[in-house]
């Protein structure tokens, strides 16, 4: 039987690193190292399954995962960068799902990837990588309708719009062939005057448990299409994630994207 991955988890006593520890308990193909929590976390020392004979505790002391292969991070921003710095000293691949990072931290992100394989997508779901690519096809289809993002989730969340909203719109003004920089709007209030030609705008809800909503709405004269994905658990996200990860481990130095696990998983059961 082959080795299993060796992986350690970033973000681990979170919504998204509890759902990744109940998956990769009952998931042979890989080992748990590490389950990272911050520098003074209510969680530190204690242990991840509950279970007092268990080896493996929440701890903040990332020496504890310098023999995973990969590590998968859903903390933050801080986490993330702490992950990152591991994972180039110790040569470990890194799939990653935090959002709200800025643009200093996605730098790293593309440096590091010369050093060890990266995997970062703002959504880890196989509806919104199909999703994404309808939307590319409706935006180049249709180039004069007006576009806009709309997203919805839980009252926790801390960042927005969402990075998966973000990476709708950058897909979307891609296939437009502009940019959210130039055409992204992201505030309305007051008298913000008619919309500018070309606009993709942005609106955001938070409240109550829902998982993650997004809907593309392409908005014609007396027509509309309406391109949405709805999130209803979030296993969804570390089921994707361990694919990922499972995907990654051994890919040599580079950025990869989930668009290119899928098609080459895709070519895998076609051939
Ligand atoms: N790409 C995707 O498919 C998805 C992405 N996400 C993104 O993943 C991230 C996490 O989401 P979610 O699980 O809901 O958030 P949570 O707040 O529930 O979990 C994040 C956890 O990270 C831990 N943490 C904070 N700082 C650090 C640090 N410096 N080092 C290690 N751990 C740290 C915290 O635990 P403690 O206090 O114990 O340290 C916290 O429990 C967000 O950016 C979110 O947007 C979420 C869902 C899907
Ligand atoms: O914070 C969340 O919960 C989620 N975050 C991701 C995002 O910002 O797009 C993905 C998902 O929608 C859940």
């Amino acid at each position: 039987m082959t080795q299993p991955i060796r992986v350690a988890i970033n973000g681990a006593s979170g919504r998204m690193g509890r759902a990744l520890l109940a998956l990769i308990r009952e998931d042979r193909r890989f080992e748990l190292v590490h389950a990272g929590v911050s520098a003074g976390s209510d969680h530190d020392g204690k242990p991840v399954f509950g279970e007092l004979s268990t080896s493996i505790r929440y701890s903040h002391d990332w020496q504890l995962a310098r023999n995973a292969n990969v590590v998968i991070d859903f903390s933050g921003p801080d986490g993330l960068a702490a992950a990152l710095t591991h994972c180039v000293e110790h040569g470990a691949a890194l799939v990653t799902g935090t959002t709200g990072i800025d643009a200093s931290l996605q730098k790293q992100l593309a440096d590091a990837a010369s050093h060890i394989a990266v995997l970062h997508a703002a959504n880890f779901s196989l509806g919104v990588a199909v999703l994404t690519r309808l939307l590319r096809e409706a935006a180049a289809a249709l180039p004069d309708w007006d576009l806009e993002i709309v997203e919805s989730h839980h009252s926790r969340k801390e960042d927005a719009p969402s990075g998966t909203a973000l990476a709708l719109g950058h897909a979307a003004a891609d296939a437009r062939g502009t940019t959210l920089e130039k055409d992204g709007v992201f505030a309305r209030e007051g008298r913000p005057g008619a919309r500018h030609r070309g606009a993709i705008g942005f609106a955001v809800v938070r409240g109550g448990d829902v998982v993650g909503e997004h809907e593309a709405l392409l908005l014609g004269q007396g027509e509309r299409v309406e391109l949405s994905h709805r999130a209803t658990d979030r296993s969804i996200f570390a089921r994707g994630a361990l694919e990922a990860a499972a995907w990654l481990a051994g890919h040599k130095p580079g950025a990869y994207s989930i668009d290119q696990m899928l098609q080459s998983r895709q070519a895998k059961t076609t051939a």
